[in-house]
């Protein structure tokens, strides 16, 4: 008998000794050898090549954890104007990265000014990062897209240490920083997988092209008009599409993902007098911006987190009776919902009931407001402008339009039945669409296949409640298939404070990432 093992070929070993051989030499990779051993059957080249890749990765750790420093360093807030120059800063740290690497074809690509609504008329758009590691036409193409920017965060927010410096707990055996888990991890990951390949002088089994965005947070503007620009140019010959840009359900079980919501962003600007003013002098006197804006928000939803614009439920699939099934079968519980929301607050009792509501039904979050007192104390002002912001997270079958119409008109509506005599007006701040696909295709069975090799588990296959709102530009532009191949956990805190990514979802998502790599490379199906 002769079976290629994780430790290299090993000859006449039956399977049982094979076993007790491996973990006699390396009780600390159980679980990788356990779920390697499960694929012994169709033994190849690659679980060979697995052993010294997983060993090397682990042996490149304090490299990868101070790359990932130098990255979260850079407050590559998209949201935030006035923080630009650190998101062009940041794709400028990832062309160098990538140029250290030996990519090749390196482009920063341009993507113009960005549209209203925006401060600073003349503000640039930061650059897209494209790059190919590999040009064998022999091989298969992945695309990596990942986002460099983040969202914005600040210690008084309530964060243990500064944000945008990584710490590295030991005790928890996890890094706290913002971007650590969305999405600065997962597209340092991507990197040093590649870095990991050359240092052990193996040749990388795919092709591979970039492409890192640094408006994400913000809704990905511009990155359609690229993709469908360079659909025939720079991303010609992409086989499949894969994005590690959201995380597992729970905190133990290993998911791929095959749906995401999509996301309608919106600002209500009510206005009237000319400065804030004294309450003391004009308060009763003059019609105040604020209370009409709240009267606006509290039409738009109720506290059991139900949609009161009319004609946006109605629009939504109905749930099918197969479908129904597929929740209660999920690994996941509600105690686990309370501990990642930090609060006993759910609206629901039952996994089924929270699944369906964070996946595929929409919702409405009200996130905050500009223009009003937000300090600590009591000044007693009446804001002269205030803009309130809310977004809707949109499932199958709602058109992108038809509900900005809705929510343009409804908030018209309520504003005119005020009787006030300030100006109002809602509109779209950016939108991206939901996305759901087949999660058995080449891609997603070599996800699993890595999954399984590196877990020693089968994942769950899943949906999200986030939106990537350039997947499905991508499916329908390139005329392939995305997989979203998660790195972090659902307790990761990402867009919250103390986001964390744990230690060793960095470097098992890495060892997931690059035999994902392998069996893409190895599956029949271009
Ligand atoms: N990791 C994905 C993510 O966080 N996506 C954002 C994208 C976004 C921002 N505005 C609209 N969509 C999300 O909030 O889901
Ligand atoms: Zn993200
Ligand atoms: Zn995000």
């Amino acid at each position: 008998m002769f079976i290629k093992s994780p430790l290299g070929t090993l000859k006449n070993l039956r399977l049982s000794n094979l076993f007790t051989h491996c973990l006699r030499i390396h009780t600390s990779k159980r679980n990788l050898y356990a779920g390697q051993l499960l694929l012994q059957q169709h033994a190849t080249m690659t679980e060979t090549q697995f052993g010294k890749l997983f060993d090397k990765i682990e042996e490149l750790k304090p490299r990868f954890i101070e790359r990932l420093a130098e990255a979260v360093a850079i407050p590559a807030v998209s949201g935030d104007e006035s923080l630009r120059p650190m998101v062009v800063k940041k794709a400028e740290f990832y062309r160098a990265e990538l140029e250290r690497l030996g990519f090749q074809d390196i482009k920063m690509k341009e993507l113009g000014l960005q549209p209203p609504p925006v401060e600073n008329p003349e503000l640039k758009l930061p650059p897209v990062v494209l790059a190919r590691y590999g040009s064998d036409p022999a091989k298969k193409t992945v695309l990596l897209y990942g986002h460099y920017d983040v969202q914005p965060a600040a210690l008084e927010d309530g964060w243990l240490s500064e944000p945008f410096k990584l710490v590295v707990d030991e005790e928890k055996q996890l890094m706290r920083a913002r971007g650590v888990s969305d999405d600065t991890g997962p597209v340092q990951g991507w990197l040093n997988v590649v870095d990991a390949h050359r240092e052990l002088g193996l040749e990388l089994p795919v092709n591979l092209i970039t492409c890192f965005e640094g408006m994400e947070e913000s809704g990905s503007i511009g990155l359609d008009k690229l993709i469908a620009d360079e659909a025939d140019k720079y991303f010609k010959g992409v086989d499949t599409v894969c994005i590690s840009d959201n995380y597992w359900l729970g905190t133990k079980k290993p998911v791929l993902t095959y749906g995401l919501r999509g996301c309608n962003y919106y600002q209500i600007i009510v206005e009237g007098p000319g400065a804030d003013l004294h309450s003391g002098i004009f308060g009763g006197v003059i019609a105040e911006p604020m209370i009409d804006l709240v009267k606006v928000f509290g039409s738009l939803v109720d506290s059991q987190g139900r949609i009161l614009i009319d004609g946006v439920n109605e629009m939504v699939a109905p749930v099918t009776e197969k479908e129904q099934g597929l929740y209660e079968k999920i690994d996941f519980t509600l105690d686990e919902m309370n501990a990642a929301s930090g609060s006993e607050t759910c609206l629901y009792n039952n996994k089924p009931d929270v699944l369906m509501h964070r996946w595929r039904f929409p919702s409405l979050s009200i996130h905050g407001l500009e223009g009003a007192f937000s300090s600590q104390g009591a000044k007693t002002v009446i804001p002269a402008k205030v803009v309130g912001k809310f977004s809707i997270r949109t499932v199958p079958d709602m058109e992108s339009a038809k509900l900005d119409k809705l929510v343009i008109d409804h908030c018209n509506k309520v504003f005119q039945s005020l009787g006030s005599p300030n100006k109002c007006r809602t509109e779209l701040i950016h939108d991206g669409n939901y996305w759901v696909s087949d999660p058995f295709n080449a891609s997603f069975t070599a996800a699993a296949k890595a999954t399984k090799a590196v877990y020693g588990v089968e994942p769950d296959f899943t949906r999200e409640g986030g939106s990537i709102p350039i997947t499905l530009t991508f499916e329908t532009q390139l005329k392939t298939n995305v997989m979203l191949l998660p790195m972090g956990r659902g307790d990761d805190g990402a867009h919250s404070i103390n986001e964390k990514l744990d230690l060793s979802n960095y470097f098992q998502g890495m060892k997931t990432m690059a035999a994902y790599l392998h069996y893409y490379a190895e599956s029949e199906t271009k």
